[in-house]
């Protein structure tokens, strides 16, 4: 059973409520207010800045060529590609990326990033990517599970459709697989019996940080 399975079971209830999340079945539904969204948005523009600096700094752990380029791809997957669905919605807002980045960023934002951070500083290259596993593979299941379809079976006018699509598209679903991949191949060279229930740990702060990021979304009504 590949780690992210292993993980998943050992905290199930942290994971269901994350991927479950009732923010994510308004998005799922289009029920979602639209101020919900927008705030959730911004702030996540925000969260990735942090999130792209967790990869660089997976890539400063590495030991190796072949974990250097694993970790470039999450970088480049996110400021060469999903930062720009994130500057085309809140260009039709009227935010320009310059509005974005000087918006204060909110306490679940500041928490669960500079957390990461923290545990790419103070553990090994693992440890990081199992902190950086429910953002990449939770996203990617999420948007499996809001187009089981694929996104052009969502209805055209659907208002989170560009977004559904975005984590349900083969781009992001390949960058998932490759994640995916390689964190089953550092738990081959590095991870052990004794360390898994570290990793759990670890695993499931993520989820239950990512369920605080979408109820600060939610919040906003
Ligand atoms: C909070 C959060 N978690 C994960 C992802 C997917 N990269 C995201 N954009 N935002």
């Amino acid at each position: 059973m590949s780690l992210l399975e292993r993980l998943k079971q050992a905290a199930a209830a942290d994971w269901n409520a994350y991927v479950d999340h009732a923010f994510v079945r308004g998005l799922g539904d289009g029920s979602l207010p639209a101020d919900c969204f927008r705030h959730y948005l911004v702030q996540d523009y925000l969260f990735l800045i942090q999130f792209a600096r967790a990869h660089a700094l997976a890539a400063c752990k590495s030991r190796s060529l072949s974990d250097m380029r694993a970790a470039k791809d999450g970088l480049a997957a996110i400021v060469d590609v999903e930062m720009h669905l994130h500057l085309r919605l809140c260009e039709r807002w009227g935010l320009s990326a310059a509005d974005v980045e000087a918006t204060p960023e909110h306490a679940a934002t500041v928490a669960y990033t500079r957390w990461v951070l923290d545990i790419g500083m103070s553990g090994d290259l693992l440890d990081l990517q199992v902190a950086l596993t429910p953002c990449t593979l939770g996203y990617a299941e999420i948007g499996r599970r809001l187009a089981p379809a694929g996104a052009t079976a969502l209805a055209p006018d659907h208002p989170y459709r560009e977004w559904i699509a975005e984590y349900a598209g083969d781009a992001f679903q390949a960058v998932a697989a490759g994640a995916n991949a390689w964190l089953d191949d550092l738990d081959r060279r590095y991870g052990s019996q004794a360390r898994f229930p570290e990793l759990v740990a670890i695993f499931a702060k993520a989820a239950r940080l990512e369920a605080g990021f979408w109820q600060m979304g939610l919040d906003a009504r």
